[in-house]
């Protein structure tokens, strides 16, 4: 039963957070040697009248643009910041995310940080002897554990604080999502780890991105000036807020310059929008930068056949650097077989920053069930399609070949991020990705009147 003190995890009331600001420093010394009645600084509230609750097991995302209050509102609800006025309950063993290494002690060394931190987080000191090495290798940062924590870059710290957070047996998660910045690699490890958390945890996600908060959450809130614009499932508050969103942004499509890049070769490139010449030439000119194949793990899987080369070519067959939206390309996957195989699936999906499935495809249907190999065999399989028009940011392709059917298979080797790319430029308003269109026309039906 909802509302219920044992299906409730979080459960704000009346929540407000008001700060003095003071228009020279001065003033604030005025206040306290002569303050009584007089008032010398400006009432601001960053948050004001905030009441929700979020249940046990759901996923809660807070959207809102720069300066609504997202951070404030979670400080408050982690403990981080005192409210003026209301309160923020939780029910369950909390870790939170935030600002950068807020937790983190920067003189001392990685190693104690994480002592440090998981105590607070509740962690007994058996516990945390039992999983410190998890925990280190998990953050990925190599021989530094034994180095004072200043001396990290931003992803290293970020990389500990996650890994933190994901050994502490926490039931709540409180996380900043402004902070998955860095390394692409550790962002789309830690989105895996949060797709998997969201099954049995609750989770409290802010984010500035529309689509992160439709995949991963049930419920939104738009925060606005602080106050709650609206509440409610994940997909009605994001398509209002990205209807508001797109009104304000509707003067400024194209406005922005950007550097248009030297084009591939012209032959390389199939046109199925009649648009693509002339958005070619403006700002608005859609470029993939495809990086070399060089995975950063082994991937996973039985490896009778094992993924040796994955890329993106042209229609010569090349591989290729840059492609534009538009282009007609080939995603070619080379594998090794080590022992015989009756039926190989090979197969691929490009994810986005947030590991949010774009689209994919695999050889299950074009191949009948039936593509054996032998052992010692090299083969290929290759997709070819239309690079559509991704909103600019980073990419990858993930990789796999498995040993079965479609329904019924057993992974042989699998690679998270086999290859990875960025986007720059194009029209992308909103939505994950543009199809290039066939033909466009308006046509009057009737004569003018
Ligand atoms: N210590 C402070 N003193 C005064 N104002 C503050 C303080 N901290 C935050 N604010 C203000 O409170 C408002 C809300 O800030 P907050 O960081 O919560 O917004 P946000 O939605 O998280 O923004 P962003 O998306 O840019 O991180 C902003 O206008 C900010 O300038």
């Amino acid at each position: 039963m909802p509302g219920t003190a044992v299906d409730v995890a979080i459960e704000v009331r009346g929540l407000g957070k008001c700060y003095q600001l003071y228009d020279k420093p001065v003033h604030r010394m005025w206040q306290s040697l002569l303050g009584g009645n007089r008032r010398f600084y400006r009432e601001f509230w960053a948050l004001r009248e905030v009441d929700f609750e979020v249940h046990r097991g759901e996923t809660l995302g807070i959207v809102g643009r720069n300066g609504a209050g997202k951070s404030t509102l979670l400080q408050l609800i982690a403990g981080t910041l005192k409210p003026t006025e209301g309160r923020a309950g939780i029910h369950g063993r909390v870790a939170a995310l935030l600002e950068l290494g807020s937790g983190f002690n920067p003189d001392f060394t990685g190693r104690q940080n994480v002592y440090l931190n998981a105590a607070i987080l509740g962690l007994s000191r058996d516990e945390i002897d039992a999983r410190i090495e998890h925990i280190l290798a998990y953050a990925e940062i190599g021989d530094f554990v034994d180095q004072p924590v200043r001396s990290y870059s931003t992803g290293m710290v970020m990389r500990l604080a996650f890994s933190v957070v994901t050994h502490v047996d926490a039931d709540i998660l409180i996380i900043d999502e402004a902070l998955a910045v860095g390394d692409a690699f550790f962002m789309q490890k830690c989105m895996r780890y949060l797709r998997e958390f969201r099954k049995r945890g609750t989770m409290l996600f802010v984010s500035h991105d529309g689509s992160a908060v439709t995949s991963l959450c049930d419920r939104a809130i738009w925060l606005e000036h602080g106050r709650v614009q609206q509440i409610g499932t994940a997909r009605k508050v994001m398509e209002a807020y990205i209807e508001a969103s797109l009104v304000e942004r509707q003067h400024g499509i194209g406005a922005q310059g950007h550097k248009l890049q030297e084009r591939p070769q012209p032959s390389t490139r199939r046109q199925v929008d009649p648009r693509q010449e002339l958005i070619d030439r403006s700002a608005l000119r859609n470029d993939m930068k495809i990086f070399p194949f060089q995975p950063e793990e082994d991937g996973f899987g039985e490896c009778k056949v094992r993924i040796v080369h994955v890329s993106i070519c042209n229609e010569q067959g090349r591989d290729v650097a840059l492609v534009l939206a538009g282009e007609c390309v080939t995603l070619r996957i080379e594998l090794i077989a080590d022992e015989a195989l009756d039926n190989a699936i090979t197969g691929f999906y490009v994810k986005n920053r947030l590991g949010q499935l774009m689209f994919g495809d695999n050889t299950a249907i074009s191949h009948g069930g039936d593509f054996a190999v032998s052992a010692g065999q090299r083969f290929c399989a290759n997709f070819q399609f239309v690079m559509p028009r991704l909103i600019p940011g980073e990419y990858f392709v993930a990789a796999g070949v498995s040993e079965g059917t479609q329904e019924q298979h057993v992974v042989q080797h699998w690679l998270h991020e086999a290859l990875r790319f960025t986007a720059e430029g194009g029209s992308m308003v909103a939505g994950l990705i543009g199809i290039p269109m066939l033909d466009i026309r308006v046509e009057r039906l009737t004569d003018d009147a």
